[in-house]
């Protein structure tokens, strides 16, 4: 049997900039990561120097202008926009800061949102969202309305949405940044959980020193380059 010690997500060479008017901002000139399945980052650095724009790249929410963007076998660089809207649907999940939720919709409703792309019925669907409702300890809370949450609640059904598709990869911008601290660490504990138990590979974009101790692994970006370790 032989063991690939491949990547799971690697960028090479990815280059990316933002025009305002007449100027162009570089963000990125080169920049490379290699992340082994099952891990767990943190992304930290400061602010303005490109977390969430790599977040985006990961998501297939924005492309880089040169450079390569790995995912799995997904070369996400060649795909077109519905390549890579189907890519999403079925491989990552995303976790916001402030929730994302639709507020006229109750938990699981929110949940069952990404499940309305698959082709399943509604009792599949149903047992799908009462899982990870169970998982992320909302058992119970099915016709609950965002508005009657808690933060930490509501945090909880953006997780529970985020891995109801049963994706690889999940994404986190700033998880717990609208958080107390009691709060945020049991959603840290749950994503923890996620990594070492169901082997769901995670990158967490964080302001937070406490936030990434959480993970296995925490890079700082400044300057278009990763450095390894966490702001000093
Ligand atoms: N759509 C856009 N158009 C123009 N400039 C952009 C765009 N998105 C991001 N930028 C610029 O790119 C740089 C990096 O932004 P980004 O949001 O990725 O940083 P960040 O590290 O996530 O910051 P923060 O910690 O404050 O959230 C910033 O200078 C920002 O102004």
């Amino acid at each position: 049997m032989t063991h690939t010690r491949e990547p799971y997500i690697a960028l090479a060479g990815v280059k990316k900039s933002f025009r305002i008017g007449a100027a162009t901002i570089p963000i990125f000139s080169g920049l490379d990561l290699s992340i082994p399945p099952g891990d767990f980052v943190a992304v930290m650095g400061p602010s303005g120097s490109g977390k969430s724009t790599l977040l985006n790249m990961l998501g297939g929410i924005d492309s880089p202008d040169a450079g390569e963007i790995r995912i799995g076998r997904s070369h996400l660089e060649q795909m077109g926009e519905g390549a890579r809207a189907a890519w999403r649907a079925h491989s990552m999940g995303i976790v916001f800061q402030f929730y994302n939720l639709l507020p006229m919709l109750n938990a699981a409703e929110n949940i069952e949102l990404p499940l309305l792309l698959k082709p399943l019925g509604r009792k599949e669907r149903r047992a799908r969202v009462d899982t990870v409702m169970d998982l992320v300890g909302l058992a119970g809370r099915q016709r609950q309305f965002p508005s009657s949450m808690s933060g930490g609640q509501q945090q909880r059904v953006g997780i529970a949405r985020a891995i109801v598709g049963d994706p690889d990869l999940i994404l986190c911008d700033e998880p717990t940044g609208d958080l107390d601290r009691k709060s945020a660490n049991d959603i840290l504990e749950i994503l923890g959980f996620l990594n070492s138990e169901l082997r769901k590979t995670i990158v967490m974009v964080t302001h937070d020193p406490e936030a990434a101790a959480f993970a296995r692994r925490t890079l700082t970006l400044n300057k278009g380059e990763f450095t390894e370790g966490a702001i000093r």
